[in-house]
């Protein structure tokens, strides 16, 4: 054999031998998926919002049930769907260094919103972000966020009582009103404050863009340089008319509280403290970074807030008996002369289970936002592309018939330990997961736990009577708003219910001034 054949052979040889991994991986097979159509593959269920949070969450799930992981097509890009909680922890909070890219939004960039940890691609400037977040955010530091929580819960069942109807703004109310002492340490009393109209139409370019990463901009990205008369330009428009929206989001509170710091008469909140320490520190932190991150927090944590509490008003119409049974545990425990302290949590296991049950039953934002893999990969004899799209299918995963029975039930009990229930686990998959797990989670479970607990303690939430007499029950509809590439909040759409003080005790204490 002459010497080249022999060089020839060894180095083929050493090539197969480097690339085996990769070779190996590459002939392994996707997840499996349902029937696509073969140019357009899934496409269809994604361009409507409420169609691709239930054709994921659902109708995915009972299909495939069975099937842990399983994969979705449309051009361009493979989306990955983790149906159990083991795929997802196994993916992306023990291979979080892979899972833990987002896609990249041109719509969002448009609008001004690239300064969103929502949105950050893994790196340097995403890993800033969270440092402002968990420095503020961090169970220690929510601690002492609880007291302001507690009055705004005692001003909510107040307005929910004047409302008996409709629960839907004194609940959106709360949730604001939380965020602007939080972020901005101001204490709003009404809807024509300057900071809640600001974020308010600055998130609405949210609803108004399109199905996020869907769009035909997100498929084509060329488009958004094209002029707005040329087809498939529609959402560019829109974006583009958000643009002033946005920037006033992130510069007018920034001057504002900078301004109110220079004269010595900043509360203390968000913006303030990271605006102090950015002079401590001088300019460590990069003033974009900071405005954006403020900005961040109502569009992530206004509106998730708000629709946990609808979803809780909604399972309370839909059943007394539970919410009786909350009550009289309230009753046993706090009794009536006050309301529920945040110190009363743990004597209260039933009402626990009741929040937790509201998280499973119907999570506000029901697939999570999708994650971003950064390198090839393979997960139980499967192929998981690189840039592929990981979502975690949390609605799915709280539907799980292997854990929860009879999962589309309402059954606060089933977290109790047996005999009196049936010692089935918290959910914890609607926070998220890995590096990405949301970063207002202690902050968030504080506030619905305290207005689900003064609720209970003052009023009682039954079915509304119509003008026939008859008792309406809420149609059971949601309503979907996209938060990122195929995900969102939802929320239950409007429904009329009837509100009223629990008893005459409770009556007087509700018109008590100092309550
Ligand atoms: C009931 C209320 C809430 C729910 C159900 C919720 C749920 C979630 C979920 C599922 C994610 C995605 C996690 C992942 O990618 O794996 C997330 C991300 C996020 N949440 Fe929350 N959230 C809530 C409240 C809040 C609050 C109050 C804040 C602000 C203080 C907040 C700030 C954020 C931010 C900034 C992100 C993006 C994190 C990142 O990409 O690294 N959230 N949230």
């Amino acid at each position: 054999m002459s010497t080249y054949v022999i060089l020839y052979i060894i180095c083929v040889s050493v090539t197969l031998w480097r690339y085996r991994r990769l070779l190996s991986r590459r002939y392994l097979p996707l997840p499996p998926g349902p029937p696509a159509d073969p140019i357009i593959g899934h496409s269809a269920q994604f361009l409507k919002r409420n169609k691709a949070i239930t054709f994921i969450s659902s109708r995915m799930f009972t299909v495939h049930g069975s099937r842990p992981v399983i994969h979705l097509k449309v051009p361009g890009r493979t989306i990955i769907i983790l149906n159990t909680v083991e795929a997802a922890i196994n993916l992306l909070d023990k291979r979080s260094a892979n899972y833990s890219d987002r896609s990249k939004l041109p719509l969002y960039d448009i609008m001004g919103w690239n300064a969103n940890l929502g949105f950050l691609p893994y790196g340097k400037r995403f890993q800033k972000h969270r440092r402002l977040f968990q420095e503020y955010f961090s169970r220690a530091k929510c601690n002492s966020y609880q007291s302001v929580q507690l009055k705004q819960a005692r001003l909510l069942v107040k307005q929910l009582a004047k409302n008996p109807e409709c629960c839907s703004d004194a609940l959106q109310w709360f949730a604001t009103s939380i965020v602007m002492h939080i972020v901005y340490g101001r204490d709003v009393i009404s809807d024509d404050d300057i900071f809640v109209k600001i974020v308010k139409d600055a998130a609405e370019g949210f609803h108004s863009c399109g199905s996020a990463g869907n769009t035909t901009v997100d498929l084509l990205p060329f488009l958004q340089y094209m002029p707005s008369w040329f087809p498939g330009t529609y959402y560019v428009k829109k974006a583009h008319s958000y643009k002033a929206a946005t920037k006033k989001v992130h510069d007018l509170p920034y001057e504002i509280i900078k301004s109110q710091l220079g004269d010595g008469v900043a509360s203390p909140s968000y913006l303030s403290y990271h605006i102090e320490r950015l002079y401590q520190n001088d300019g460590l932190e990069v003033i974009d970074d900071i405005k954006g991150s403020a900005a961040t927090i109502y569009t992530a944590g206004g509106e998730t807030t708000w629709s946990t509490l609808l979803i809780f008003a909604l399972a309370m119409v839909l059943h007394p008996d539970c919410q009786r049974e909350a009550q009289e545990e309230m009753d046993r425990v706090v009794g009536s002369g006050r309301l529920p302290e945040f110190s009363d949590r743990p004597s209260l296991p039933y009402v626990e289970c009741l929040v937790q049950e509201v998280h499973r039953w119907n999570s506000s934002v029901p697939i999570g936002i999708p994650h971003r893999s950064m390198e090839d990969d393979t997960y139980n004899g499967m192929f998981i592309p690189k840039g592929s799209i990981v979502i975690a299918n949390t609605r799915g995963i709280s539907l799980d018939e292997s854990v929860y029975l009879e999962p589309y039930q309402f059954y606060p009990s089933r977290f109790l330990p047996k005999p009196q229930g049936s010692g089935e686990p918290y959910i914890t998959a609607h926070f998220g997961f890995g590096r990405q797990v949301c970063p207002g989670r202690y902050l968030a479970d504080d506030k619905v736990w305290i207005a689900i607990a003064s609720t209970l303690a003052m009023l009682s939430i039954s079915k509304a009577v119509g003008k026939d007499g008859k008792e309406i029950t809420p149609d059971f509809k949601f309503n979907a708003h996209m938060i990122n590439a195929s995900s969102g909040s939802r929320h239950p759409s409007p429904f009329v219910c009837n509100i009223k003080p629990r008893n005459e005790a409770t009556a007087s204490t509700l018109m008590e001034p100092e309550l």
